[in-house]
């Protein structure tokens, strides 16, 4: 599986952001996370931030909905310019509904998992998306502490998309740094989400291509 980064906005300077976002345009995903303040408790930015950036940049945008009615917003969000939609199997939408909606827009459909929800849920959904989320924190803030305990979910889902002979991306989200990046790796994990880790670094730029080395290093040793 090809390792992608992708560099969560939401640690990245809100007042200089489309100078943020260059400094990572060598990543092969560009994380932008929408919250609703319901959903999880705290509000990030809605489409005019992406509409705007969509200008900006040509990056593939990588759109984590953390909102309680996704079905309703992924016309916004795509036509502002998301390239692959993320929402929650737990938010208040049918998954099937959403998952069709995203592919009537022409965008890639991705689900996610919160730490306690098990890999199970998903497991009905896998042939029908482009990508998993694995929620490595609770899903809300940046900076928070990586949870080692979701590794065995990570390895299960890995394990089951094989089972199914599907090419499905993997991605975490959550604590991301040069530690962890071989473990989720390791597990089969193959799209990492960094926020604090990239934007908080001397050098954005060179610690997306030191998480993707260090993340190809480790890939799939585990199994
Ligand atoms: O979705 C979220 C938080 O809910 C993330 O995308 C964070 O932005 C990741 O930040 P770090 O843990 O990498 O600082």
């Amino acid at each position: 599986m090809d390792i992608k980064i992708s560099p969560s906005i939401l640690s990245a300077d809100f007042a200089r952001l489309s100078a943020d976002v260059d400094k990572v345009s060598g990543a092969e995903m560009l994380h932008i996370d929408v919250m609703d303040g319901h959903f999880v408790p705290n509000i990030s930015i809605g489409t005019p931030v992406v509409k705007s950036l969509r200008k900006a940049s040509r990056m593939f945008f990588d759109v984590h909905l953390m909102i309680s009615d996704p079905l309703k917003y992924v016309g916004p969000f795509a036509d502002c310019g998301a390239d692959l939609i993320t929402f929650h199997v737990e938010s208040g939408s049918d998954p099937d509904a959403v998952i069709a909606a995203i592919r009537e827009k022409g965008k890639i459909p991705a689900i996610s998992v919160k730490p306690k929800t098990p890999a199970q849920a998903v497991y009905p959904y896998l042939d029908k998306v482009g990508m998993v989320l694995v929620m490595t924190v609770e899903p809300g803030f940046g900076g928070q502490s990586f949870m080692a305990d979701m590794l065995p979910k990570i390895k299960a889902l890995r394990q089951k998309a094989e089972e199914l002979s599907l090419d499905l991306d993997i991605q975490v989200d959550g604590g991301i740094d040069l530690n962890t990046a071989p473990l989720v790796a390791q597990a089969g994990a193959n799209v990492l989400v960094a926020g604090s880790s990239v934007f908080g670094s001397g050098d954005p730029a060179a610690m997306v291509e030191k998480l993707r080395e260090a993340a190809r290093a480790a890939y799939g040793r585990d199994r």
